[in-house]
């Protein structure tokens, strides 16, 4: 039986955090929506989101992602999967609520905390793999894509549909797409906002393979990046990096340009009142259901 370490612990029941941190000490504060555990006997790492009810993308949740990741390299873990405490969402993309009438400092942080992560998950040195294991629009695909390996489960969604509410996806989340999905496909996608069901996302080489359950969903992503136990890491590390280096460096050297182009088109009224429209739409649905 496989030992689970937990490193940094969130709250899925009522075990308070960072108890289990038993092997070493955490420079970074206590995670209130992620679980981060290492298998003792793998030497893998899984980061679990658990904001409920959609793992909507916060800044919280953006700085904790980055700590998990941080932790993950630091500790030399064999490899990081990305998964989901939710049975039906993988993440809602970004928290609309960050970027509607948003605070000034505030919306600054988030989209840098964004960039961050992402660049940081991109260019990870270990292999990373997610374990899709429920819906991912949006910033939920942009995970998912910044990855090396997709496994998903049947019967959800995954895309980037921004233009749907009226934003429109940055060239680095479009880049990351690219990678995996062939351009004619991707152009025509992103610009109707197409979330793919699983099946379609399969077909169009979005995500790699498809499994019926979370557990077999993990277990596809320990085989992907035990398929590395017999290269050095190291060379592995520095040929992943010539693949990924010239969208790290274009975004690392536009970075705040980035910024202000975000910032000044979120916060055109037509956008912030399309945004609110969207909003409005789901918590209409919500309140169906
Ligand atoms: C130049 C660049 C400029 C801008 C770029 C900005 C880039 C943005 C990228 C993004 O990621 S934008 C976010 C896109 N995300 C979505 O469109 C997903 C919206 N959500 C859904 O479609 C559904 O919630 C779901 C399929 C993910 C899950 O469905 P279900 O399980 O039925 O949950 P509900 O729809 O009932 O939602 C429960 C609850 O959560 C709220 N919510 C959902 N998504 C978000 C979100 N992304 N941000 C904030 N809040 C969200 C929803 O309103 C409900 O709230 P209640 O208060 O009514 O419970």
């Amino acid at each position: 039986m496989n030992i689970i370490r937990t490193v940094r612990s969130v709250a899925f029941s009522s075990i308070p955090n960072r108890t289990l941190s038993t092997t070493r000490s955490l420079s970074t504060p206590s995670a209130q929506y992620t679980a981060f555990e290492v298998n003792d006997k793998t030497g893998i790492a899984t980061l679990t989101l658990n904001r409920p009810p959609v793992n909507s993308l916060n800044l919280e949740l953006l700085t904790e992602m980055r700590n998990c990741l941080k932790d993950a390299e630091t500790n030399k873990c064999k490899g990081l999967i990305i998964t989901s405490s939710s049975n039906s969402v993988f993440t809602a993309g970004l928290d609309l609520l960050e970027m509607y009438q948003p605070q000034d400092e505030r919306v600054k942080s988030f989209w840098t905390a964004l960039q961050s992560m992402w660049m940081e998950l991109y260019g990870s040195k270990i292999p990373t793999a997610a374990a899709i294991n429920g819906h991912a629009p949006a910033g939920g695909c942009l995970i998912a894509t910044a990855c090396e390996y997709r496994v998903m489960l049947p019967n959800f969604t995954i895309g980037l549909n921004e233009t749907l509410i009226g934003i429109v996806a940055p060239k680095w989340f479009v880049s990351a797409f690219l990678n995996v999905v062939p351009r004619r496909v991707a152009e025509q996608a992103i610009t109707q906002g197409k979330l793919f069901t699983t099946a379609e996302a399969h077909n169009v080489g979005l995500v790699d393979d498809v499994v019926n359950t979370k557990e077999e969903a993990i277990a596809k992503c320990e085989q992907f990046i035990g398929s590395f136990k017999n290269v050095n890491p190291y060379a592995r590390a520095l040929t992943k990096q010539q693949f990924r280096i010239k969208e790290l460096q274009e975004l690392e050297q536009q970075r705040e340009k980035d910024l202000q182009i975000f910032l000044g088109l979120i916060m055109q009224p037509s956008v912030q009142k399309a945004m609110g429209i969207y909003l409005e739409g789901l918590k209409k649905k919500s309140k169906k259901q």
